[in-house]
């Protein structure tokens, strides 16, 4: 493929569920005719310079070029958001040898996923794209929806600071159109609960967000820490106070995260004058990763104790891993050339891995030494721009990395069940049909899967100073991209998203009547709204709200399926499953969107919200008015036009989920390793639950 097909080719950017964005949805109508870049902004001069000026040490293309003989202490299988933050941590040790696994191709020089602005959707069913599809959804009238996953080694990952927290191998709470997020206070504590494991706590993963909490832990908690989180000045220099409260960021750390970069000031004026005419209704928020949302008068003990004050939302600027207008990565921070020079470490690209091999069984335990992997033919090539993915050559060369003494899982919530299934380990009701031999019979592997819906609405405004400006306008748009390319400042530093309200669903709804409340607690939130100054998908000029549910009533928090006569008969939610034996096929993604009341509830009162908020009388001489009707319709019919067009916010997470020590159901015990196999971990979004 030519890579320049795909930094140079606008694609029309699609209303897929989120993907972090009110975008994916955002500017929706781009196209290679409305839009034309002027070629020179993609000159193959600009892509070499990026590569040379990346080029990074071990970071390999071919099986070939890596010395020794494939036997490392540690084998990571995927160099995603988690993968190299483990990586990174672990090769801080010299005398530990670490090899990463990764399907997917090199960022470098990829402008489609260092610019801010391009974050999601220029990315769509591309080389870097997975490009899944869902089985059939019943919740939304059985529409197959397109599954989004990075096949990138630095990917979508905008999050890798999120994932910097718990003993440095943890995990996102959220979602990659570079928006952070570190949950709440009673979302972690919920973890530990579950697992029965208090490092899991809100308290004991804080200090792994940052490393800068002197005043309230001993020094001593940070000495053996790498730092994290780096709070950057976002790409325009603007004056920030007000926007955020420094005692809970820190500025040491490799990960940037800043505010926005370029001011959208008519929108921007309107959020915050909304949050001053309905108070009560949208509270401003002086920082959406406190963790106690409500921000003002908190003081840095408040926020260690949890003390939260949500009652029914706020509103505050949004925060993302974006540095000096460019995205900030897994692989920009944690595999940053300094760290990817380390002579203990090896990342291996278009390498992928199908299934895990040599076992054995020592103290009644199974053990694997083996990762199986294939390596298609690297055809990249700095002048002709040539890449070929492994997996369209998957199969070709064949090799088994060993590890002496940790395999780590770090796939993502598809590519770990989907490993772990091909190599035997599983449900044998599904492997059995597959034509899979079950190695151990483990039936909640690629269950208790979720995601978030998620619904994109807009409105038509007067004002022009908007996203929709820039794209749909190829002399802005080139503009913006010269300036972008000149200075890293301007339109295209920010994605789309300039503020974040969080809601609480009424605790006197009705829906309570019959259905348990699935947040966390009374503290913590049901519903994202990502507020953006474009995005009406037509011509013209736009804002939108993007409204995921929190919490889908699919996602259990460890649930106990239902077992009667030996038979598993309860699984609630979705579920990644197999069913071939080939392991470079798809899997089968059931996300069991929407199938519960309670969604479909939250969804309309995220709605609500939304029109609420664009109701408030400093919008009144801007708006039009909707590009949808959602309000003057019958319940009924805001149901339909909800599971018509309603998405999935790609931030599945279960599939590997954690359970307490000694639990029969789960995947892994709350240290990360995989019940009943010995020295396999797994490391990323699937443990969570
Ligand atoms: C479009 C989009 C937008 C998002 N927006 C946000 C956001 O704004 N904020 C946020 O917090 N989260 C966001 N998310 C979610 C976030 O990206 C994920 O939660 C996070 O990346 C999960 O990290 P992970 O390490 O578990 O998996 P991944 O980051 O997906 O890493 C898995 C890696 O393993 C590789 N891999 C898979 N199978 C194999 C195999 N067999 N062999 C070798 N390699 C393999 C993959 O190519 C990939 O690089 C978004 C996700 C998407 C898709």
């Amino acid at each position: 493929m030519n890579i320049l097909r795909d930094v140079r080719t606008p694609r029309a950017l699609k209303r897929h569920g989120g993907g972090g964005s009110p975008t994916g949805a955002g500017i929706t109508n781009w196209s290679p005719t409305d839009v034309p870049i002027a070629p020179q902004m993609f000159s193959p001069i600009l892509v070499v310079a990026a590569l040379v000026a990346s080029s990074l040490g071990n970071v390999y293309e071919s099986v070939a070029d890596l010395t020794g003989n494939l036997t490392y202490d540690f084998v990571i299988i995927g160099g995603g958001t988690a993968g190299l933050v483990v990586a990174n941590r672990l090769t801080e040790n010299p005398n530990f040898s670490v090899l990463v696994l990764e399907a997917g191709v090199s960022n470098i020089g990829v402008l489609d996923s260092a610019i801010p602005l391009f974050a999601v959707n220029f990315l769509e069913q591309t080389i870097y794209d997975w490009n899944y599809t869902t089985t059939p959804q019943s919740g939304v009238n059985n529409r197959v929806l397109d599954y989004l996953r990075g096949l990138f080694w630095t990917r979508f990952s905008g999050n890798s600071a999120n994932l910097a927290c718990w003993e440095d191998v943890a995990l996102t709470l959220g979602q990659d159109g570079m928006v952070y997020t570190r949950g709440t206070v009673e979302d972690w504590d919920r973890y530990a609960n579950v697992t029965h494991d208090p490092s899991w706590s809100w308290n004991n993963v804080l200090p792994y967000f940052f490393k800068a909490y002197i005043l309230s832990f001993p020094i001593d908690t940070f000495n053996d820490l790498s730092q994290n989180e780096k709070w950057s000045p976002p790409a325009d220099h603007h004056n920030t106070q007000g926007q955020f409260d420094p005692s809970v960021h820190s500025t040491l750390g490799i990960t940037s995260v800043s505010l926005g970069g370029f001011q959208w000031r008519t929108f921007n004026q309107h959020v915050i004058q909304t949050t001053k005419e309905l108070p009560d209704v949208f509270p401003f928020d002086l920082d959406m990763n406190s963790g106690q949302p409500l921000g003002v008068g908190m003081t840095v003990i408040d926020v260690i104790r949890g003390y939260q004050n949500l009652m029914f939302g706020n509103v505050g600027w949004v925060q993302s891993t974006i540095g000096d207008g460019m995205r900030s990565s897994s692989a920009t921070s944690y595999l940053a050339e300094n760290f990817a020079q380390r002579k203990n470490l090896d990342v291996l690209l278009h390498a992928q891995v199908s299934d895990l091999v040599a076992a054995s069984h020592a103290n009644g335990k199974l053990a694997f030494s083996g990762v199986r992997f294939s390596q298609g033919i690297d055809l990249f090539h700095p002048m002709l721009f040539l890449y070929i993915s492994s997996l369209e050559l998957a199969g070709t060369s064949q090799f088994t990395a060993k590890a002496r003494k940790e395999i780590i899982l770090s796939a993502g919530a598809v590519g770990t069940p989907n490993v772990l299934m091909h190599s035997g380990i599983g449900d044998r009701n599904i492997l059995g049909p597959a034509g899979v031999p079950t190695v151990l019979h483990l039936p909640s592997v690629g269950r208790n899967v979720s995601d978030q819906p998620f619904f994109l609405a807009s409105w038509s405004v007067k004002f022009n100073e908007t996203i929709d400006s820039v794209t749909q306008n190829a002399t802005r748009f080139n503009e913006a991209f010269a300036q972008w390319n000149k200075t890293h400042t301007g339109p295209f530093t920010n994605y789309l998203i300039t503020h974040v309200a969080w809601l609480r669903l009424d605790p006197d709804s009705s829906i309570f009547d019959n259905q348990t409340d699935p947040a966390a607690g009374p503290h913590s939130p049901h519903i994202e709204l990502f507020l953006a100054p474009g995005g009406g998908g037509e011509p013209g000029h736009f804002v939108s709200a993007g409204i995921y549910v929190l919490n889908p009533k699919s996602r259990k928090y460890l649930f106990k399926p239902t077992v009667r006569n030996g038979a598993t008969h309860v699984w609630p939610g979705g579920s990644i499953t197999i069913n071939t034996n080939n392991p470079f096929d798809p899997p089968v993604i059931d996300l069991g969107l929407l199938q519960n009341d309670l969604d479909i509830f939250t969804l309309r009162e995220g709605i609500k919200r939304a029109n609420q908020f664009y109701s408030a009388p400093t919008w009144q001489d801007s708006i039009i008015g909707p590009t949808q009707d959602l309000e003057n319709v019958t319940t009924a019919a805001l149901d339909e036009i909800i599971r018509n067009s309603a998405g999935v916010g790609l931030h599945m997470v279960g599939s590997a989920a954690m359970s307490p020590r000694g639990a029969t159901w789960g995947v892994v015990n709350p240290d990360l390793l995989v019940k009943g196999v010995d020295r396999l971990r797994i490391v990323d979004a699937s443990v969570l639950c």
